[in-house]
């Protein structure tokens, strides 16, 4: 190391240091350029001795100073070109300066002599150190041949293994490979046998299930076809025979009213005419009998033509004896007259018997109806879904939705909603098509006396003594209460129905009393709708089940008898406005609370002794828009709570009646509106639901959710009602 930098600092001082020879040489130049040649020459370090240096550096040096200073002061030109004069340099003063440099130049190099002697006694150190270090260097290549030696045996002994533990893998591998491959094909038949074996089971559990399916179908099918032959044929006798036997016994009757009328018509035309023939004969014979009195005055006279008028009297003796028996003759024919009388009076009492035994027959056709019917009504299912689209409102520009009728031109039973567009992970837009059927879609153009159609046998089930409820369902504006509450909607149908119905069952010995009242369910209160605008929401109406006749009572609910078609206007419109009363706005309350219009049908058939108790009730739902998408708030969100908790009780009480066993526990006391209609929802009822629908982009959200529970209201199977007629004892 100090080797190394005594080498550099030699290198450098050759480098920089300059003989005063030359560098005297180098000052030769014209004495008008003194600034150049008047540069001291630099001395940054003793040159090295072993560089061919002068050994004796310091007598060199103050050699050539001494022959390059003149001490005279002359006056030169600045340039060789420049006329301007400069003073010659003080060489006497540079001398010395030149001279204390030579001297601590001096200095230093002796210095660097004593420094270089250190530095050679630590070389030769060094150099006895390498020496040893070399004897250590050799000792150690032997030993390192020596190792590298045994390391090559090593190698090969390790290279001679790695050959053979090639070869045993590779032949390990093969052994490996060769199993593999057995073991492959083992697997690969007995996976193909067992693929085989599976199949051939497939095959024969499929073919066994395909040939029982159908075997079931077809049984099932020609049961139900026998069945409904059976009961088309059933129908089309009775229907045929009572059309029959009604104009039978009307042509009958007919025939018979006019045969006797034409009878009793000829009668009095021959007593007329037997009359006036009288007449005219009493009237001859008044005139005889005056002729003769005259012929017997004129006898006196003409007594003495006696003789000549004797055979005069005896012609007419003869003529009035004929007369006699021609009189005799008509006062018999009267008599034959009267005897026809009896004869058609006869009949006609008959044909009177005859009818009351048809009117007999048809009262027992009657009962029989009324059990087709019913059977009818069962067979349809005692839950029964409808969906209806309602149009678009002319007013509103909203974006509609895309449903789609598939079936409208044959069932009418299908309804496809296309869902919101969903993006995709990759970015692709799709749309899900939701495919809903019901027992049957009534789409945006239908009329309200369409659908009223299909409900009909409905209302005619509560006259027959069944419990039937009918409720609409539905997010707010989808129209719910068009359906139920307009002035040609449900309610005044089946009013008008059952009014029309009960009149036409007078004659076969029913009467009705029909019992109307109207309650809302707001906030779980029982409103009576009926009652003073002032008590909505104060009054407290509770409700009370008669666990023995099966019926729902209301405390201090208004009841209205309703003894004409026309009561029923009276109370919607009294019901409506209440309602408005109690909301800020005219439609706010009816799309906040549930609507139950109860209708208790009471009849009983004197003739008969029947009684029949049926109740229909038709329920108008609030909107049943969820809760995070209403963003309700204060009272609002109480509404709304209460709503979503009795439209998901009613979907519990449902969803029990749908999969419970009998005398299971159907959660009805869950809310007021289940709790209601306990009576009327599930084993001794009909019920018919309607899911309304909007036709709005902007509502299709709802919509889906709505038809999914109505699917599933649609899907669930409730058992078979009972009527409630009872007997007389
Ligand atoms: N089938 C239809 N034909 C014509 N207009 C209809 C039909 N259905 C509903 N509408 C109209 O749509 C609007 C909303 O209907 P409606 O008030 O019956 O809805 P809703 O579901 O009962 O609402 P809410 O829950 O607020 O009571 C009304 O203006 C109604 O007249």
């Amino acid at each position: 190391m100090v080797e190394h930098l005594s080498l550099a600092s030699s290198t450098r001082s050759s480098r920089e240091f300059k003989s005063p020879e030359k560098e005297l040489q180098g000052q030769r130049t014209p004495s008008h350029i003194p600034v150049l040649a008047a540069t001291p020459p630099r001395f940054m370090a003793a040159p090295s001795p072993g560089l061919g240096v002068s050994p004796s550096p310091r007598s060199s040096i103050s050699r050539s100073l001494s022959r390059s200073v003149s001490p005279s002061k002359q006056s030169f030109f600045l340039t060789k070109d420049s006329n301007v004069r400069t003073e010659q340099w003080d060489y006497e003063s540079r001398f010395q300066t030149i001279e204390s440099q030579f001297q601590n130049m001096a200095k230093k190099v002796d210095n660097t002599i004593s420094e270089k002697e250190g530095l050679q006694e630590s070389i030769n150190q060094f150099k006895n150190k390498i020496s040893e270090l070399e004897s250590i260097r050799l000792q150690l290549t032997t030993n390192n041949t020596r190792l590298q030696s045994e390391l090559d045996e090593c190698r090969g002994k390790f290279t001679s293994a790695s050959l053979a533990l090639e070869e045993c893998r590779r032949a390990h591998s093969f052994e490996a490979d060769d199993l593999r491959r057995k073991h492959r094909n083992t697997t690969e038949d007995l996976r193909d046998e067992h693929r085989r074996e599976l199949e051939k089971m497939k095959k024969e559990n499929d073919n066994a299930a395909d040939k029982s399916r159908k075997d079931f179908e077809t049984e099932v099918e020609k049961l139900i076809k026998l069945h409904q032959n059976e009961l088309d044929e059933l129908q089309r006798k009775l229907k045929v025979e009572v059309a029959e036997e009604k104009s039978k016994r009307a042509q009958e009757f007919d025939e018979l009213q006019k045969q006797w009328a034409s009878k009793l018509h000829g009668v009095d035309i021959d007593l007329d005419a037997k009359e006036r023939e009288a007449q005219k004969v009493r009237g001859e014979l008044s005139i005889i009998t005056t002729d003769l009195e005259r012929e017997r005055l004129i006898k006196g006279s003409l007594q003495e033509k006696l003789s000549e008028a004797a055979g005069n009297n005896i012609a007419l003796e003869t003529a009035n004896r004929e007369m006699k028996a021609k009189i005799d003759f008509l006062e018999s024919d009267n008599q034959a007259q009267s005897n026809s009388f009896a004869e058609l009076h006869r009949r006609m009492q008959e044909a009177i018997e005859s009818a009351a035994q048809a009117n007999e027959k048809l009262r027992v056709e009657e009962t029989l109806r009324r059990k087709l019917h019913n059977q009818v009504q069962e067979l349809k299912g005692n839950i029964r879904v409808f969906c209806r689209v309602r149009p678009t409102l002319a007013s509103s520009e909203i974006e509609p939705a895309n449903i789609a009728y598939p079936d409208c031109e044959t069932d009418s039973k299908e309804v496809a909603v296309r869902g919101p567009e969903q993006r995709t992970a990759l970015g692709n837009v799709t749309t899900s098509n939701n495919s809903f059927s019901f027992d049957r879609v009534f789409g945006p153009t239908s009329q309200n006396a369409e659908v009223f159609e299909e409900i009909s046998q409905l209302v005619q089930s509560a006259l027959d003594g069944y419990n039937v409820c009918i409720f609409c369902y539905g997010q707010t504006g989808s129209g719910k209460t068009y359906t139920m509450s307009s002035p040609d909607g449900m309610i005044p149908r089946a009013v008008q129905q059952i009014y029309a119905e009960a009149t036409r069952l007078e004659e076969k010995g029913w009467k009705y009393r029909m019992d109307g009242s109207f309650v809302e369910v707001y906030n779980e209160n029982i409103n009576d709708l009926l009652g003073k605008s002032e008590d909505l929401d104060k009054k407290k109406l509770e409700i009370r089940h008669d666990t023995a006749k099966k019926q729902t009572i209301i405390t201090d609910v208004t009841t209205v008898e309703l003894d004409g078609p026309d009561r029923v206007d009276e109370m919607l419109k009294r019901a409506s406005n209440n309602r408005s009363v109690a909301a800020t706005k005219a439609n706010e309350r009816s799309s906040r609370s549930h609507s139950v219009f109860i209708l208790k049908l009471v009849g009983v058939n004197s003739i008969t002794g029947e009684r029949s108790e049926g109740t229909l009730n038709l329920v108008d739902l609030a909107g049943s828009e969820r809760l995070a998408h209403s963003q309700a708030q204060g009272e609002r969100l109480k509404e709304t709570q209460s709503i979503n908790k009795s439209l998901s009780c009613l979907g519990d009480v449902i969803n029990a009646l749908g999969s419970a066993k009998e005398n299971a526990h159907i959660p009805y006391r869950n809310s007021k509106l289940t709790y209601l209609l306990q009576y009327s929802l599930g084993g001794n009822s009909k019920t018919l639901m309607f899911v309304m629908v909007s036709p709005d982009q902007a509502h299709l959200q709802e919509t889906i959710t709505s038809l999914k529970f109505a699917t599933k209201v649609h899907n669930t199977h409730i058992g078979t009602a009972k009527k409630q007629t009872k007997t007389k004892d």
